[in-house]
């Protein structure tokens, strides 16, 4: 194996893909076989806020940028402790940190978590593929020993399932109702204390949700709990919310749909604001009567322009998706309100004449630009007036 220092190591780690093709590299986080789809993510930062996303849940992530380790890792940069990736493949071996916040290097923060990765591939050319062939799916294999084997690997490679038709939700819920208080990471080192209270409660549907979502409710001053992926109808109208969220989550949208949907479409012929957020906005359209359907290679960084068909504007937006709603088939009440300015798909939708909304994107960033938080606010906007509006006609 060719490192970049030139000097010749023994391989301590294989990354194989269903088809066979065996990469050969420098094994780093925990030792041990990990099956599951193998993505590319462009994003230049926030490696720790992609690897803790549970949406990832099933997926080992390549990293398009080289360099990686270089902030380490903190406990800001969690978006979840549930699952999520199941590890990664980077160009160049863990550079050094060398970050203000880092409390350990990425390498030892990958080991304490079960993360499994390699080192010393050639990235550009498994993203390439991936981009010109569409998703496959691999077998990450990491030995500090050396004593791979590929052929145990390329076997669980070519026999793993696939995420169509996969349901990895109740692998990354919440299993009880929670409240959640802490508001946004400021620079000044620390959480914000949420601003003053709004008086919106808001109900987030779990369904491996990023706490930057959270956050941000937080922040702005909506008392906010937390329901498992389970909720029945009666358990969220329990809670007497003024708004709902679909979180985002992994896996196949159209796996979900014997408890999640049926609750969505409840929920949809009612009067309350609902904002769904990537795998929400995918179930919310589900509920609506939509269609989803796989992508070749999906989207996942951080740099995606997408237009706001409403006002014509062009937002840069954080993304991590492998599903989308179908343009085939959309139901007559479903208006489509943003598109990807990159290959077209659905990056948005709304229910005509309800104050119901989603994008398939992520508007709390995390990592990526902030471009996107005004849908936050396009939120709590309906939810105060459904708020007031259910006040005055007490
Ligand atoms: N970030 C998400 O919520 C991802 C949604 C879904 N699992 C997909 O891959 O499309």
């Amino acid at each position: 194996m060719a490192m970049d220092s030139g000097e010749e190591l023994p391989p301590t780690a294989a990354l194989v893909l269903s088809d066979g093709t065996c990469f050969l590299g420098h094994g780093i986080g925990t030792p041990g076989l990990k099956v599951g789809e193998l993505v590319f993510n462009t994003a230049m930062t926030g490696y720790q806020e992609i690897l803790t996303d549970p949406s990832y849940a099933g997926q080992i992530v390549t990293f398009t940028f080289p360099h990686i380790g270089n902030t380490g890792a903190n406990a800001e940069d969690l978006e979840a402790t549930t699952h999520a990736a199941l590890g990664l493949v980077i160009r160049a071996d863990i550079t050094d940190p060398s970050n203000w916040r880092s409390l350990q290097s990425l390498e030892s923060w990958l080991t304490a978590n079960g993360l499994a990765g390699i080192a010393n591939v050639d990235t550009r050319q498994i993203t390439s593929r991936l981009r010109r062939e569409g998703s496959l799916n691999a077998a990450l294999l990491v030995s500090p020993e050396g004593d791979l084997d590929i052929e145990a690997a390329r076997k669980a490679a070519a026999e793993w399932p696939g995420l169509a038709g996969m349901d990895l939700v109740p692998a990354v819920t919440s299993t009880q109702r929670s409240r959640w208080r802490e508001g946004l990471w400021h620079l000044e080192g620390g959480y914000a204390l949420p601003q003053e209270d709004s008086g919106l409660r808001i109900v987030v549907i779990d369904y491996g949700v990023k706490r930057n979502i959270l956050r941000g409710l937080a922040n702005a001053g909506c008392e906010v709990t937390v329901l498992p992926a389970t909720a029945t109808h009666a358990e969220i109208e329990a809670v007497a919310p003024d708004g709902i969220v679909l979180s985002n989550g992994p896996g196949d949208p159209a796996a979900t749909g014997n408890y999640a949907v049926p609750v969505i479409k409840a929920l949809l012929e009612g009067d309350r604001p609902i904002f769904g957020i990537c795998l929400g906005h995918q179930m919310l359209g589900l509920a609506a009567g939509a269609r989803t359907m796989k992508m070749r290679a999906g989207h996942h960084g951080a740099n995606h322009p997408v237009q706001d068909l409403l006002t014509g504007k062009v937002e840069i937006t954080s993304q991590n998706h492998g599903f989308a709603i179908a343009d085939e088939a959309l139901p007559a009440n479903l208006e489509v309100t943003h598109r990807s300015l990159f290959d077209g798909t659905i990056q948005g939708v709304r229910i005509k004449g309800h104050p119901i909304f989603s994008v398939q994107y992520h508007p709390e960033a995390s990592p990526g630009p902030m471009d996107s938080h005004y849908l936050f606010d396009r939120f709590l906007e309906l939810v105060r007036r459904y708020k007031s509006q259910k006040e005055g006609s007490l």
